[in-house]
């Protein structure tokens, strides 16, 4: 991918803009419609920047519901391929399509304890781990307090996005 230069970027048409980076953060439409906003951009740092200041900006309530709109890794929605394709692609790439029956059980266990504790599913960005470094995290990161839990949710957010953002843009 790659394909767009920043200049191009800052010609998109307000419509375009919001196709092409409505789901650099999962199924969060609202933050492409604020952003769009605020070009011309210099490059993409700054456009990288702009979607991390919007994560910064929102409050709890808006921060829980984009928590809460990520999929589980290697849950209910992978398993019947309605992933969003950005998703698919991370949880592949960290091996979780090839699970051994136990690592499967595993995850699933601590992604429900999880998810129990804090009502929100657990988010790592998945292109930067794999399998072992994912449960792991997920022993380790229960045992944080919610606000934690929340800051640190969302700064795995920013990182999906950046790489997606990386992905979309030419550096
Ligand atoms: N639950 C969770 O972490 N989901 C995600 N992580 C990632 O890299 N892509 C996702 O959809």
């Amino acid at each position: 991918m790659s394909s767009l230069t920043i200049i191009d970027v800052n010609e998109l048409s307000d419509g375009q803009f919001e196709s092409v980076f409505g789901n650099v953060i999962e199924h969060c439409k609202s933050a492409s419609t604020r952003i769009k906003k605020q070009r011309p951009f210099k490059n993409v740092e700054e456009l990288c920047e702009a979607f991390q200041k919007y994560l910064d900006d929102i409050t709890e309530e808006e921060k829980l519901e984009i928590l809460k709109s990520h999929p589980d890794l290697a849950g209910r929605l992978a398993i019947q391929g309605e992933l969003t394709p950005e998703s698919a692609e991370e949880q592949r790439s960290a091996g979780l399509n090839d699970l051994t029956a136990d690592q499967k059980r595993l995850l699933d266990s601590r992604n429900k304890r999880y998810k129990s504790k804090f009502s929100f599913p657990f988010i790592i960005c998945a292109r930067e781990n794999k399998v072992q470094s994912i449960l792991e995290g997920l022993e380790c990161r229960y045992n944080n307090d919610y606000e934690e839990e929340i800051n640190t949710g969302i700064n795995e957010v920013k990182k999906i996005c950046k790489l997606r953002i990386l992905d979309i843009v030419k550096n």
